[in-house]
């Protein structure tokens, strides 16, 4: 059985916090704001998988009115996710992401990304799992440089009964 699930995030730009996206650091002058790390683009790959299985969405699961979750790391919290999709026997078919943002350039970060993200979710080969970056042509908040948004899409497979 093949299941498809979404996911969208934003988190605001900031002086004085780190750019974490995709579980990459990345040197910016700003940062994301959030009550974890605020990795834009793994909460949304995580709300994909959630919503894939049907099981809600990432505040569900680790709300931010938890001081578990302050400053988490938001690899964390996706291997989390995708052991409770192991357990209900799903691999992962694809994923495609797209982070938009005006700046900082994610290009030379996205193969790092793509590791990382492959990784994680026991990809057996890294074209199942696909990032872009776009912006928004200067238009909107994240053209604006207010902050920066994230979409993703996933298909899982069922292996197990
Ligand atoms: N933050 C970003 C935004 C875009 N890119 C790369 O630039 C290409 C052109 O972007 P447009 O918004 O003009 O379509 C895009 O395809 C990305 O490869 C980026 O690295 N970082
Ligand atoms: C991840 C959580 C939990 O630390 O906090 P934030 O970093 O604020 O991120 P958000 O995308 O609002 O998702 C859900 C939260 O519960």
């Amino acid at each position: 059985m093949i299941r498809v699930g979404q996911g969208f995030d934003v988190h605001q730009l900031v002086e004085g916090r780190k750019c974490i996206i995709g579980g990459v650091s990345i040197p910016y002058e700003k940062g994301l704001l959030g009550h974890s790390d605020a990795d834009v683009l793994l909460h949304a790959i995580t709300d994909a998988i959630l919503g894939a299985l049907g099981q809600g969405d990432i505040g569900k699961h680790f709300p931010d009115t938890d001081e578990a979750y302050k400053d988490a790391d938001s690899v964390k919290l996706l291997e989390d996710v995708w052991a409770m999709a192991k357990r209900m026997g799903y691999k992962l078919g694809n994923i495609d992401s797209t982070i938009i943002a005006q700046k900082p350039k994610m290009a030379p970060y996205i193969p790092e990304m793509t590791q990382l993200i492959a990784r994680v979710l026991g990809a057996e080969e890294i074209s199942q799992v696909n990032v872009k970056a776009t912006t928004t042509e200067k238009l909107g908040f994240t053209g604006r440089g207010e902050g920066i948004a994230a979409q993703s899409v996933v298909c899982l497979l069922k292996t197990a009964p």
